[in-house]
């Protein structure tokens, strides 16, 4: 059990799962908004966030929705984040009434990427890890640092052999 890689550990997303948690966030956020509780748009971070973010538009009835894009991880290696598509500046401002979603932070560095770039948007995330949690303003589900979370989008149904058995 020990000797495994720490991304062998683990959390596997369904679809179902993770639109009950984005619902979560939704139902965590919804009033505290800077306009009589309302956000004035929702920023998806490209690609993960953008799932998170329709469900959270759909239920805060937001309907203008933007993305910015932040390229770090190949895989399960992560180098430096660079923003390299950026939201229409005249909709985001500095970030006033700006509502940003993730699908989860872990290391915190896209997000402190993204915070440079809207100062004053609220940062929601469904899943956070320890070390990236500074970094949001509201989330859903906390997982271990070691535990790598597994998304819908990255997986399939397969055949899992029985604990005990010839093959
Ligand atoms: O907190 P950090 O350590 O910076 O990691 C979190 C980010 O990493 C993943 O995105 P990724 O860069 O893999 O791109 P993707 O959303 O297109 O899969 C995830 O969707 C977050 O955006
Ligand atoms: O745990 C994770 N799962 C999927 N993508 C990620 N990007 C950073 N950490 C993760
Ligand atoms: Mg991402």
């Amino acid at each position: 059990m020990d000797n495994r890689l720490p991304h062998e550990k683990g959390f596997h997303v369904s679809w179902d799962q993770l639109h009950r948690d984005a619902r979560a966030l939704a139902w965590r956020l919804q009033g505290q908004g800077p306009d009589e509780g309302q956000w004035r748009a929702v920023v998806a971070i490209t690609r993960g966030g953008m799932a998170p973010a329709m469900i959270v538009a759909r239920e805060l009835d937001i309907r203008t929705v933007d993305t910015i894009s932040v390229k770090s991880y190949n895989h399960q290696t992560q180098s430096a984040p660079r923003i390299i598509k950026s939201p229409d500046p005249q909709v985001i401002g500095d970030g006033t009434g700006i509502l940003v979603v993730d699908d989860l932070v872990d290391t915190g560095r896209t997000l402190e990427v993204v915070r440079g770039h809207m100062p004053k948007a609220q940062i929601a995330t469904v899943y956070a890890k320890p070390q990236g949690r500074p970094q949001v303003d509201t989330f859903i589900t906390e997982v271990s640092q070691d535990t790598w979370i597994f998304f819908p989008w990255d997986m399939a149904l397969q055949y899992v052999k029985p604990y005990r058995g010839s093959d």
